[in-house]
């Protein structure tokens, strides 16, 4: 079995209808659905079979996944192409399970770990107060990228434990108005900052950090402010103390955990600061039960391989390009940009792990928003275009607002979208709905193709009891090991990201080009967009 024949395996599931493999099979829900750490999965809406579920099995069979996780989990160095092992599930696991993967190098994780709790606990005390010594009342997280979506999912998603009474502001994007408009409603003299940067070499955050830095010092008459009010997290401690922190104010990070898998890391020190060290303990051990789960279950039971084999049928045997997160939960409304650069950035791969070009597609283009707002957007080409988008949908039982009527319509309509992407509405139905109403025949014929909907579009539809930290944490993990699952099978490496770095060389070229440098390499497009902007400038 291997992943060129789904192609030749699809033909059957090309033309058949989802619901159709409901009549012929009253235990479907029951067979298609799945529990554990606190999530529910529902695949019966996915056009597959147990056959050809089976088929997906041996591929994973033929791929090696069993021995591929255990690689993982155990530190091997399967990130090949930088020689490093992937391990940010040995920060959520227990410290024996620390030591005897990490060995000595545990107990650095561990004091970190330990230091983090310590810095979180000092500053909900007032034990640790700023430079004028106030207590604090905000925090700016600086970063970008792997160092700024988990941090941006969790707060939004954990806004009912934000407990600490402290205030998180995050800045990303290298743009000027986006940095003024934090800055512009905080007091510098109680704002504590923490940069996140693996690296410290990232253009953005190092640009964002000077600028922060700028405004507090020009607020400030306590020249040892940045001392006093600045954290950083990186592996890079020389270029932190470079900047001007202290040393004890810098928490390491190791290069074996990758940028967009870091939450778990003293990446989260912003989030800790605001939902406290125990939810934080407790997100952690969620996604624990989630690696646990992951390791242990057979495939067939095991939620993050039938949601990556699942991807997979979709992407490679019934060639579909993309992949809708719709979370119907105010509180997942990051979830679909997390989402993207987890999987995107990991899979968005097309040579193999020796340097092959691959015979199949890979990662699909992830996109998303909350639900009810994507219905009255881009939903109308899911339902009407030719193109057929597979959906996840997530959804909490339970509601976090005080407006139990609002719970239950945002629901309704969840459920009432999968249903409606897989039935559709063919035009004897449309045509027979019309009649009822009355129409004339003219009108009908002139209206029915319009109102027809193809039907046919597979999702999940994954339950979380609530939104807690212990939940998301679940939720977290499961795609994080989806995609690990998809890069097996597709015989890629999820864990580099050489596809952002052309960007970021020609970034130079361009800006020093823009202050009188070489263009020759360049465009003429570039070069005249550059004029332009050099032109605007001469202007103002
Ligand atoms: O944490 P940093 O070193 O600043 O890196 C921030 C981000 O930038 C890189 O270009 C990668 O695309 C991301 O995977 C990474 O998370």
């Amino acid at each position: 079995m291997d992943i060129s024949s789904l192609s030749q395996l699809s033909k059957v599931a090309q033309s058949r209808s989802i619901i159709s493999l409901f009549s012929g099979d009253a235990d479907r829900v029951e067979n298609y659905s799945i529990s554990t750490s606190g999530l529910y999965l529902d695949f019966s809406k996915q056009n597959i079979t147990n056959e050809e579920l089976n088929q997906l099995f041996e591929l994973a069979t033929t791929s090696k996944l069993a021995d591929k996780i255990k690689a993982q989990f155990s530190g091997e160095m399967i990130n090949n192409t930088e020689n490093r092992a992937v391990l940010h599930t040995v920060l959520r696991s227990p410290n024996e399970i620390k030591r005897k993967i990490l060995g000595a190098n545990a107990d650095e994780v561990i004091a970190t770990e330990q230091h983090m709790h310590e810095i979180v606990d000092d500053i909900s005390s007032g034990a640790l107060l700023s430079a004028s010594g106030e207590k604090f009342t905000d925090i700016i997280a600086i970063g970008i990228g792997g160092s700024y979506y988990g941090i941006k999912v969790a707060l939004s998603a954990l806004t009912p434990f934000h407990i600490t009474g402290l205030n998180a502001h995050v800045i990303a994007n290298v743009d000027g108005a986006a940095v003024e408009e934090k800055l512009t409603k905080l007091n510098a003299a109680t704002t504590l900052v923490v940069v996140i940067s693996k690296t410290f070499t990232t253009q953005e955050t190092l640009l964002n950090a000077l600028a922060v830095k700028n405004w507090m010092l020009k607020n400030s008459a306590d020249a040892s402010i940045i001392e006093k009010q600045w954290f950083a997290v990186s592996t890079n401690i020389v270029k932190a103390t470079e900047f001007g922190l202290l040393k004890r104010n810098i928490l390491p990070m190791w290069d074996w955990v990758g940028g967009r898998f870091s939450l778990w890391s003293a990446v989260a020190l912003p989030l800790a600061l605001v939902i406290g060290n125990e939810n934080f303990k407790k997100l952690k051990q969620g996604a624990y039960e989630m690696d646990q789960h992951f390791q242990n279950a057979p495939f067939e039971q095991n939620m993050p391989v039938l949601m990556a084999l699942l991807g997979i049928w979709n992407r490679n045997a019934l060639q579909y390009s993309n992949l809708a997160i719709l979370p119907y939960d105010h509180s997942l409304r990051a979830l679909p940009g997390y989402l993207q650069q987890t999987d995107m950035e990991s899979n968005g791969k097309s040579v193999s792990n020796s340097g092959e070009k691959l015979a199949w597609k890979t990662a699909p283009i992830v996109f998303g928003q909350e639900g009810t707002n994507a219905q009255h957007a881009f939903m109308q080409l899911m339902h009407q275009s030719d193109e057929i988008i597979p959906t996840d949908f997530i959804v909490c039982l339970k509601g976090t607002s005080d407006l139990p009527a609002h719970h239950q319509i945002l629901v309704a309509n969840c459920f009432a979208q999968s249903e409606a992407l897989m039935r559709g509405k063919t035009i004897t139905e449309v045509e027979d709905e019309l009649a009822a109403a009355g129409v004339t025949s003219e009108e009908i014929s002139r209206l029915a193709a319009h109102k027809t909907m193809k039907g046919n579009t597979p999702s999940n539809t994954l339950l979380l009891g609530e939104m807690s930290p212990e939940n998301l944490g679940g939720l977290l993990a499961l795609y994080e090991h989806k995609i690990f699952v998809q890069g097996v099978i597709w015989q890629l490496n999820s864990f580099d990201q050489w596809g952002v770095e052309l960007g970021k060389q020609l970034g130079n070229i361009i800006l020093s080009a823009m202050n009188g440098g070489d263009t020759s390499m360049l465009s003429a497009s570039s070069q005249n967009l550059i004029k332009r902007f050099n032109l605007s400038l001469n202007k103002s």
